[in-house]
């Protein structure tokens, strides 16, 4: 019945295709040690490889009974299995985040990393009806929108989550009928964590006291507000290119053609804008409903957000950037290849991969580069700039000084500190959303390709 109801969920959510390599994120728990087994099963049947990555947080003092039991259990299935050893707490600690997001942050960085490496790979993790429902529930409490009571999405980008369907009793009686051995985390009895209240007293309580279904009519409502806030997302990037003009960091916000959209997708608009600007970390609803109200107040009123965010009222128009007072820091961090890298200071991801030359398909994305890999002499880093900075622009002897290039591309001051430099010692590789150097193109004589690639805080906070 699960086998099949796992592989039906597969199918739905178009999962996995033959010749995909299925990375399996092992816990040493139930739910994870039960997703192994069960693409064990399936693995044949689907034509894909699978593997096995589990992490060690360095934090509980009976983990290095996990990873035993997740390598005798892949040695047996005769499966692969990686695993990686962190000491979170010391990392919770410099990135100032809890150990629960340090821990989730780190588990998927190794997942994605593993990834990388293989052919086609997927990540499959082992969240359940009953983590659907308890995610919706945390979110509420949270005050969200819909992409909060969206919940976790059955799939997103190379992440699936083939039990999505299934309910946390399903896959305890499949473990006991199998006899897959697993282990207890004890921290999941604990009432202290917010999740495990939700999970032993309030849905209890409200299933006792109100209604039966209630982990299931969680799990519809997520289903409906994810779909709809698809849809209304999608409309939204239409609109944002009808009623913004972008010049860097700066979004000009027509009021003519803003006011004439629904509140709905003016709301939308802020929150992306603001999403786009750096983080929607500590950004609340009032915040939100400042600026929209700013469309209604005199030229020149000004708001003051979090992370030096600043709207401002103009003529027919609102301006939202970020504002020197909010200066970065200098930066400075090593890139490797094949590794998705987090720049901490710009809330942002450089993903490294080598490939075959090609002479085609060199992508036109102000964000995604190739470069001839056989020109780099050094480490590669990405660091803001410092004095004395040039890149190669016009021919190799063509030097221009980085600030010349600022100055002339007409960046503001306060803007530069927060250009991220992809460097090969101390030569300016790509000046990431802007130019590269001539020296490192890639020409016909290119043997290997360096491609990185730039993007902005991914959304981990699904569960
Ligand atoms: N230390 C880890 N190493 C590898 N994968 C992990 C690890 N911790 C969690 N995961 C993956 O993330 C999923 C969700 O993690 P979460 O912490 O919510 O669950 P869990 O209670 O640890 O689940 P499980 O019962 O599978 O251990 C797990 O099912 C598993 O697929």
């Amino acid at each position: 019945m699960m086998v099949e109801k796992v592989l039906s969920t597969i199918k739905k959510w178009d999962m996995v295709h033959e010749g995909d390599t299925v990375i399996i994120g092992v816990s040493g728990g139930m739910d994870s040690m039960c997703l192994l087994h069960i693409f064990d099963q399936l693995k044949d049947q689907l034509g894909i490889s699978i593997c096995v990555v589990h992490v060690h947080h360095g934090i509980r003092a009976d983990a290095g009974e996990d990873v035993t039991l997740v390598e005798k259990t892949c040695e047996h299935l005769a499966i692969p299995c990686h695993v990686s050893y962190f000491d979170v707490k010391k990392l919770a600690k410099s990135y100032k985040l809890s150990l629960e997001e340090m821990g989730r942050k780190i588990r998927y960085d190794v997942f994605e990393q593993q990834r990388l490496r293989v052919k086609n790979g997927k990540i499959a993790i082992g969240h359940h009806i009953n983590d659907q429902a308890e995610t919706v529930i945390m979110h509420l409490m949270r005050g969200t929108g819909l992409k909060g009571i969206g919940g976790i999405p059955p799939v997103r980008d190379f992440i699936i989550r083939p039990f999505i369907d299934c309910t946390r009793e399903e896959i305890e009686h499949y473990c006991h009928e199998h006899q897959i051995a697993y282990r207890d985390d004890y921290t999941n009895a604990l009432n202290v964590y917010t999740r495990n209240k939700i999970r032993h007293t309030v849905i209890p309580y409200v299933e006792e006291q109100f209604n039966k279904n209630f982990v299931q009519h969680m799990v519809n409502t997520a289903h409906i507000a994810r779909s709809e806030d698809d849809y209304i997302h999608g409309i939204v990037l239409e609109k944002m290119e009808q009623v913004i003009t972008r010049k860097d960091n700066s979004y000009t916000i027509d009021l003519d053609a803003f006011n004439a959209l629904n509140l709905v997708i003016r709301r939308r608009i802020i929150r992306q804008v603001l999403h786009q600007l750096g983080s929607l970390k500590n950004i609340e609803y009032k915040h939100i409903e400042q600026i929209l109200q700013l469309a209604h107040k005199e030229v020149s009123k000004k708001i003051q957000l979090p992370k030096g965010i600043v709207a401002k009222k103009a003529y027919s128009s609102i301006i939202m950037s970020v504002l020197g007072e909010n200066k970065t820091k200098a930066f400075e961090k090593d890139v490797h290849l094949n590794t998705k890298t987090y720049i901490e200071a710009l809330d942002s991801y450089v993903e490294v991969r080598l490939l075959e030359a090609q002479k085609d398909n060199i992508p036109k994305n102000l964000y995604t580069k190739w470069f001839d890999y056989d020109k780099i002499k050094y480490n590669l880093k990405v660091r803001n700039r410092r004095q004395g900075d040039a890149i190669v622009i016009r021919g190799i002897d063509g030097q221009k000084k980085l600030k010349k290039y600022f100055i002339d591309a007409k960046i503001p001051r306060e803007e530069r500190d927060k250009i991220p430099l992809l460097v090969d010692g101390s030569q300016i590789i790509w000046i990431i959303g802007h130019r590269i150097s001539e020296h490192y193109k890639v020409t016909a004589s290119t043997k290997k390709i360096l491609e990185v690639k730039y993007y902005l805080e991914e959304d981990y906070q699904d569960a």
